[in-house]
């Protein structure tokens, strides 16, 4: 299936696919270390930008599991416009990481979020992967500087944190170990433009980056909430899509809470609202853990809320709903860039 794009956006799709030749010109040839939710999502998304991709993870069924999962987003890469005919004509897939890596101009590792393994990986991927190959990892939360203390050139490792998922959400997060070079974080930072993504460099290493922590800080106040009995997950799911969520994709928060502060701005915000939010809003926030009740009760609603669909079919309507949102707000490849 392809999508049906109007001359102006094919127009403009040719205008950043030109800008982005120059860039992916010197990547030819990617190598996917882990092909499970995220290493698949980066894999569709190299192969629409023309990237040949060798997919390298030790499961015996994953060829099967890779195909199938290119096939499932294959329609959500057409409907950003890009090119889906064929996708898989560039990908190849190699058990042993050093023969994965060998001619690869990047190597993006999608392993388990494990420290020890991690550092396992890279200490093998350094060893084999090209001197110009650009490496980056798509930790969701774990320091390069933690996962570099094996590699011989630390200076080359950079954190890569796509958001899920990648083919999709514009958010790359690039983060430097204390050790990652300068021409490392630019190479980066010019590679994910070039594919359509929007990165962005953070000025310091923390443990989960920015992105994450936000959802994290928020993600446990839903626990607390769906563990008290305030709301169902379904509700509170309602809830955010209803407000948080078209609300903060125009504007995030701070711009949110500027306007929210009327003529006087942000500073009228933080002494009409920002205090009271401060002395009684924030104490009052939740302190949740996994306990077993809490955890039965998540995965109970979570099965009434979800569970009529298969992850396929829910991830499917997902990408729907993203792609029509990110048309409407110019985020689209084929839009060119077109968000204010
Ligand atoms: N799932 C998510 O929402 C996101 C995950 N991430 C990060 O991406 C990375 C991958 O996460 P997922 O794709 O969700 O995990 P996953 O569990 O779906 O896939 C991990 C894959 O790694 C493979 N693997 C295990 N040992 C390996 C090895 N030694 N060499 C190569 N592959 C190996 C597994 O067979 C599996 O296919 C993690 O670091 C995670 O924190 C980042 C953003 C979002
Ligand atoms: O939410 C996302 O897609 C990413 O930010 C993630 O890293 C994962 O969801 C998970 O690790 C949240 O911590």
């Amino acid at each position: 299936m392809t999508s049906a794009t109007s001359p102006t956006s094919a127009a403009s799709a040719t205008s950043a696919a030109s800008a982005a030749e120059p860039v992916l010109d010197s990547y030819r040839r990617a190598a996917i270390i882990g092909g499970g939710v995220i290493g698949v999502s980066w894999a569709g998304l190299f192969l629409a930008r023309g990237i040949d991709v060798v997919v390298s993870d030790p499961r015996e069924d994953i060829e099967d599991l890779v195909r199938a999962g290119l096939a499932g987003i294959t329609p959500a890469l057409a409907g950003l416009g890009l090119p889906t005919g064929n996708l898989t004509e560039g990908l190849s897939f190699e058990a042993d990481l050093a023969t994965a890596v060998a001619e690869a101009d990047v190597v993006q590792e999608n392993g388990p979020e494990r420290l020890e393994l991690k550092r396992e990986i890279w200490r093998a991927i350094e060893e084999a992967a090209p001197a110009h190959a650009l490496l980056a990892t798509s930790t969701s939360s774990i320091p390069a500087s933690a996962i570099a203390t094996a590699m011989r050139q630390p200076a080359r490792l950079v954190v890569g944190h796509p958001f899920n998922p990648p083919h999709l959400v514009p958010l790359v997060e690039i983060v430097p170990g204390e050790r990652t070079s300068e021409a490392t974080v630019e190479r980066a930072r010019a590679f994910y433009a070039a594919l359509g993504k929007k990165p962005q460099v953070l000025r310091k290493e923390v443990p989960g980056f920015v992105a994450n922590r936000l959802q994290s800080a928020l993600f446990r106040e839903c626990v607390h909430l769906v563990a008290e009995g305030v709301v169902t997950e379904r509700e509170l799911d309602e809830i955010v899509t209803s407000s948080l969520g078209p609300r903060w994709a125009v504007g995030g928060p701070f711009r949110t809470f500027h306007l929210g502060g009327g003529p006087g701005g942000l500073p009228h915000f933080i002494e009409h609202l920002g205090r009271a939010m401060e002395t009684t809003m924030w104490p009052a926030l939740g302190d949740p853990t996994f306990d077993d009740a809490t955890v039965a009760t998540l995965v109970e609603q979570a099965n009434e809320a979800f569970g009529t669909g298969t992850v396929e079919e829910l991830a499917a309507e997902r990408d729907r709903a993203q792609i029509a949102l990110m048309r409407a707000l110019g985020e689209t490849p084929d839009s060119g860039g077109t968000r204010a």
